[in-house]
């Protein structure tokens, strides 16, 4: 069964901004895919899309079975449960625990906000929140304020905390991009271990062609909005990927 279908999805912007334009793709249960592109090219807006912030203009999104396309927030909220997501800038609340923090990655699970605040949170839940941060090597730091961490350490503190939640379905949108070459290649390490050893789906934004070389088993692209690229990276080129940075309508003619 496919993980994530997008079938056809355009975004047009209030404005007239055309951000993604008739874009399809499958990703079947248990596939690592990376989506590249330039800066524009639509990467988050597709992310945004598939995770619910965003609605699309026109085509369709499934997660497993379920259609989200024009579902209402409230009835998009238990199908978010099963994807997990990773940003950027790691989205932690900077003036709790690291604990505190993984915990409230059950929030999907049991919306009550009481049962995921760590002084009345269940012992199993609490125990798993350990174990998300034995996980990412961060137990030691449990008590500690998320902002007294280094990027690399919050980022694996988001990592744990998407655990928690036990998704199906993994996002993770630039994921290093706040980080050095370092400590970047080091998440992406680990979160490719724990997407591997869970056997989740993932499709993970990236900018860094050298990277995606490393980490996706597939990758697809998108130029301006469109589709460019869908492929496993055995039979991906340079050349192909050089491809997805050039500003094609103006100055080539058209690959697209
Ligand atoms: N809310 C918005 N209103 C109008 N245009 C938007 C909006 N959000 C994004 N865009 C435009 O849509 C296009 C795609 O943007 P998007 O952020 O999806 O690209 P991206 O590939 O994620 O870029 P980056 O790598 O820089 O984050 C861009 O031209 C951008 O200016």
């Amino acid at each position: 069964m496919n993980a994530l279908s997008v079938r056809e999805v355009s975004k047009v912007f209030k404005d007239g901004t055309e951000a993604l334009s008739e874009v399809s793709f499958d990703i079947k249960a248990g596939e690592g895919v990376v989506l590249l592109g330039h800066n524009g090219s639509g990467k988050s807006t597709m992310f945004k899309c598939i995770s619910g912030f965003e609605k699309t203009s026109s085509g369709e999104i499934y997660i497993g079975k379920d259609e989200t396309t024009f579902l209402s927030d409230r009835k998009y909220r238990p199908i978010r449960k099963k994807v997990g997501m990773v940003f950027q800038n790691f989205h932690l609340i900077y003036n709790l625990s690291v604990f505190q923090n993984v915990l409230f990655g059950a929030m999907g699970q049991s919306r009550n906000f009481l049962k995921v605040s760590a002084p009345f949170a269940s012992k199993k839940d609490r125990e798993k929140a350990m174990d998300c941060l034995k996980r990412v090597g961060l137990d030691h730091l449990a008590k500690r304020r998320s902002d007294q961490l280094s990027g690399g350490q919050q980022q694996r503190v988001a990592i744990a905390r998407m655990l928690m939640q036990d998704p199906e379905l993994v996002l993770a949108d630039e994921p290093i991009a706040s980080l050095d070459p370092k400590a970047g290649r080091e998440v992406m390490e680990l979160l490719w271990e724990i997407v591997d050893e869970r056997k989740l789906t993932v499709l993970c934004i990236l900018h860094q062609t050298d990277i995606a070389m490393e980490f996706g088993e597939r990758l697809i692209g998108l130029n301006k909005g469109k589709l460019v690229l869908d492929d496993a990276k055995k039979n991906i080129s340079k050349d192909d990927l050089n491809m997805l940075y050039f500003n094609v309508d103006e100055k080539h003619g058209g690959i697209v």
